[in-house]
């Protein structure tokens, strides 16, 4: 099955620029420890203890969201995840940054600047664009060997995940290497019983995407977070779209309202919708409401309510597989959580095959007392994953195989 060049290919003591995907929630600022650092800590204390000379590429957030920072603080989060120092420069190919990169010892590790703060990294563009950017260009020259450990923004096509294989030596990292087992297996699967996927989160435009091509293999599609509104609003609610000066919804409205409502018209007895939504009331406090009830949005909606739960637990309840892909409303939030938690733990009490994906979402798991082993596969990648499973190539994969 695997075609690409692992760290069992690569000799020690070389110099190696690692893309690693650090993308993580970020609260007033704060970025958020998560399951991320964990799994690529495993590949980045393996090159330490192999003498290499290691720089490290990643990303977080989009531009124009609040979660674009730094990766200052991802440094020092990896440095504990690693227990070994961890440099950190504030550029990502600029001279300062080659000029760190030329002083980095055996064992050492230098965390680059966000990529997505250069403007070759986006928008998608065919490899070979990318190959020829000057970010690529640039650093190719600085090092023996690049490793792509990035598997849940390979279905990404930018700089830092396409560009480089195409002009030096590639080789997958080990979370590359376990996920894409692991997901490519499980898209091969084939289930007797009811498949039920679970859709949430904030990327709506990479879950519908996907869920058009997925119709023949799911059977229901339970909708929460931003994309269960969107879908609410192609059904005629008064929800879905922006207030405040959020941008949540008004954007991905644009981008996937025909597919929406195509995806509604075709393949309505799929598709199962919040019948209640919570948000924040002038007390602070949970407060629920019937999406029937709904005459106009004048609050954001954070979670799906409790009767919606109690609709989605028994059709996981009789699924042979679930698959979860975005929390169904704020969880990090434990006022918010009722949706993803209680799906979860329908999911956790049954014995049907399970995969919770996204680096945001499994972090639910530990938050509400469960165990990783409860569910099949707990995978760090979210749109990638589910791409995974249409049977789809992912591009970063795609090029580390030629
Ligand atoms: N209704 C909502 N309003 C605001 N944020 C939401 C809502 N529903 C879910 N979320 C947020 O979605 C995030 C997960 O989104 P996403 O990035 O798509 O999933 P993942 O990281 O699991 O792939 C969670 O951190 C959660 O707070
Ligand atoms: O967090 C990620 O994807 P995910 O939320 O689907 O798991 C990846 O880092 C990709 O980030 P992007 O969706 O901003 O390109």
């Amino acid at each position: 099955m695997m075609t690409f060049q692992t760290l069992d290919d690569l000799d020690d003591g070389q110099r190696v620029l690692v893309r690693l995907d650090l993308n993580s929630p970020v609260e007033d600022g704060t970025v958020r420890d998560n399951r991320r650092f964990d799994r690529h800590a495993e590949t980045i204390s393996e090159l330490v203890d192999r003498g290499f000379e290691v720089a490290v590429l990643a990303h977080q957030g989009r531009p124009g969201r609040d979660d674009f920072v730094s990766l200052s603080q991802h440094a020092d989060i990896l440095a504990e995840h690693i227990d070994h120092d961890v440099d950190f420069v504030d550029e990502t190919y600029g001279p300062q940054a080659i000029h760190d990169i030329a002083a980095l010892d055996s064992g050492d590790v230098l965390v680059l600047e966000n990529t997505r703060m250069c403007d070759d990294e986006l928008p998608e563009e065919d490899p070979e664009v990318k190959a020829q950017t000057e970010f690529v260009q640039t650093l190719k020259d600085e090092f023996d060997a690049y490793i792509n450990d990035a598997y849940s923004a390979a279905h990404r096509s930018h700089a830092s995940l396409v560009g480089f294989p195409l002009v030096m030596d590639a080789y997958a990292g080990r979370v590359m290497e376990t996920e894409y087992e692991a997901n490519t297996a499980i898209a091969e699967k084939e289930f007797d019983g009811r498949v039920t996927m679970v859709v949430g989160g904030t990327k709506a435009t990479d879950v519908i995407d996907v869920m058009t091509h997925l119709d023949e293999t799911v059977d229901d599609f339970l909708l929460g977070g931003i994309a269960g509104e969107l879908f609410l609003r192609a059904a005629g609610y008064p929800v879905g779209y922006d207030i405040d000066d959020a941008n949540l919804y008004d954007e991905q409205w644009e981008q996937n309202s025909e597919k929406i409502e195509a995806m509604l018209e075709d393949h309505r007895d799929q598709i199962t919708l919040a019948v209640d939504l919570a948000y924040e009331d002038g007390a602070g406090d949970r407060a629920e409401q019937a999406v029937d009830d709904i005459e106009e949005k004048t609050v954001s909606y954070l979670d799906v309510g409790s009767e919606t739960v109690m609709e989605y637990s028994p059709v996981i309840r009789d699924s042979e597989a679930v698959f979860v892909k975005g929390a169904l409303g704020m969880f990090e939030d434990e006022r918010f959580s009722v949706g993803t938690a209680g799906v979860l733990e329908a999911i956790a009490d049954t014995d049907c095959f399970s995969v919770v994906g996204g680096g945001d979402t499994s972090r639910a798991i530990e938050m509400y007392g469960m165990e990783e082993d409860e569910f099949g596969h707990v995978s760090i990648a979210g749109g990638a994953y589910i791409r995974a499973l249409t049977g789809a190539q992912l591009v970063g994969v795609e090029v580390l195989q030629r």
